[in-house]
């Protein structure tokens, strides 16, 4: 009987201290700042509503006053700042607020076991080796293929729409586009094998990214620590998925391969510079983030034009005024079209929120905010683009002129914009993204094609909505495509 009463203390003993330890941030973390309530981390789960709503109704308030919350996320609490120069104090500090990934915060879930340890989430000397290896990659890839994958993307939504007004679910189309990019001009894929697995690459990186992004497991992935059968399935496929694209880098290396990631990743493996885990990692980290991020960014980037009539009149008249021989590197000195993206990524930055630094000693953040070591602290895009006391009372409101008329005006407000953390879309500092160039290219082309080629309007039956959790952009977006050329 003794027994029995002794477990049964000790089972309520755990349950209680799991209880508490969740619904309550710990007794260390700063007093300063509000905490968000731990079931709004239960809502992308429970309700249908999307990230701006809870934005707007629990945490707006808290963080444009304080600048800094406590928020349960990802099985634990962490410390999340929207104001410029707490970001600011994160990006400068990379030693103090380090770099720590899925791979080391939830080593147990399938998406670390997907992404691995790779050159986004890594810290210290594994980093610095591989950026070693890419940088040069992906700061000047191949972009001839960006213009033809341009076409073939119109012209796909030409044959699909005809010369009818058909409302067109874009997703799909524009994942293609942008994995088709990143396969041909960074990782140096043969364009002939992409064609050929287009396919199957496509439905089985949609199945992973179904997986990877369910918001129970986004919140929850402690669960991924038992034995459920749908995520056993998706692990096993995770795997399968990075052994599959890994051979299909390896086997179809463009002819000047040497200049491209997959090629020079495949080369550090074989002079033991890394692993083959360490391969496997980056190769599937630069296919990840290098067609991931600008799908999100186009697709919120249609999503306006087609919200916005008016704007897209004006990007029209600017893309057609080039004339049809214009060559593509004009389209980077457009000034519509460079702050209407700008405009886009400060509203709908495709990362919206991001917490993969861990400190690696006591700190205080700001006067007071007083934070322990091994905490993780991460940043709200998506609050800092829509901060009134950062952007003004009209930040909700979608106006790329604040951006300027002016090219010269329009460009170094978003230098100054992205140097002052106000606009954390790319992160900054020596972290900051080393795809943007690449990505703001591909996306203005296909941007200004568009609008060349079609009337682009919001399909009416569709439900306007934001993801309900993670990366961020209109959700299952459709739209009307009326042909302007024949
Ligand atoms: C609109 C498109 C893009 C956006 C908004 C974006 C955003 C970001 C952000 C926010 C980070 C920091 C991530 C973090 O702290 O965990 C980052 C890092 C990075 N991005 Fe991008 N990205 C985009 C496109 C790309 C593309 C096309 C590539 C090409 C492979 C790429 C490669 C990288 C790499 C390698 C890093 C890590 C840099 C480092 O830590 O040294 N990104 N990006």
């Amino acid at each position: 009987m003794l027994l029995f009463e002794i477990i049964l203390v000790l089972l309520f003993a755990t349950i209680g201290y799991f209880v508490l330890t969740t619904v309550f941030p710990p007794l260390n973390f700063p007093r300063s700042i509000p905490t968000v309530p731990f079931y709004v981390s239960l809502l992308p789960v429970l309700t249908s509503v999307d990230q701006e709503e809870i934005y707007n109704k629990y945490l707006r308030e808290k963080l444009e006053k304080y600048g800094a919350v406590k928020l349960y996320f990802a099985s634990r609490w962490n410390i999340l700042v929207t104001r410029p120069e707490y970001l600011q104090t994160i990006f400068k500090n990379e030693e103090l607020f380090a770099k720590s990934g899925n791979q080391k915060k939830t080593p147990y879930s399938v998406l670390a076991d997907y992404t691995g340890d790779n050159v986004i989430s890594s810290h210290g000397k594994e980093w610095k080796l591989y950026r070693s290896i890419m940088t040069q990659s992906i700061q000047f890839p191949q972009l001839e293929p960006v213009l033809k994958n341009t076409e073939k993307f119109t012209e796909s939504i030409r044959k699909e729409v005809g010369n009818k007004d058909k409302a067109l679910n874009v997703s799909d189309k524009i994942q293609r586009f942008c994995l088709e990019n990143i396969c041909e001009c960074v990782l140096g894929i043969k364009p002939d094998a992409i064609a050929s697995e287009a396919g199957e690459l496509h439905e089985r990186i949609k199945f992973v990214k179904k997986q990877i992004f369910n918001p129970i497991y986004l919140n929850f992935p402690i669960l991924d620590r038992l034995p459920i059968p749908s995520r056993l399935d998706a692990r096993k496929e995770v795997h399968a998925f990075r052994k599959y694209f890994c051979e299909l880098v390896k086997r179809n290396k463009n002819e000047d391969s040497h200049t491209f990631a997959g090629h020079k990743l495949q080369r550090a493996f074989e002079t033991g510079e890394i692993t083959a885990k360490q391969f496997t990692d980056n190769v599937i980290i630069t296919m990840v983030a290098g067609h991931e991020n600008p799908q999100l960014l186009l697709t919120s980037l249609l999503y306006v034009i087609a919200k916005y009539p008016v704007y897209q009149t004006k990007l029209r008249e600017e893309v057609q005024s080039l004339g049809d021989k214009s060559h593509w590197s004009a389209f980077q000195d457009l000034p519509i079209l460079n702050s209407i993206m700008y405009e886009t990524l400060r509203l709908y930055p495709p990362l919206g929120q991001i917490i993969n630094r861990c400190t690696t000693s006591r700190t205080t953040m700001g006067d007071s905010i007083n934070i322990p070591r091994g905490t993780y602290v991460g940043y709200n895009n998506f609050g800092t683009g829509r901060d009134i006391l950062v952007w003004g009372p009209d930040a909700n409101e979608f106006k790329p002129g604040r951006w300027g008329i002016t090219l010269e005006d329009i460009q170094s407000n978003f230098s100054q914009a992205k140097r002052t953390s106000k606009l954390p879309a790319f992160h900054g500092r020596s972290r900051a993204c080393i795809g943007e160039k690449f990505a703001l290219l591909e996306t203005k082309i296909a941007l200004a094609k568009i609008v060349d080629c079609f009337e682009v309007s919001l399909d009416k039956s569709w439900k306007e909505q934001l993801t309900p959790a993670g990366p961020i952009c209109p959700l299952l977006l459709s739209l009307k495509f009326k042909s302007l050329r024949e």
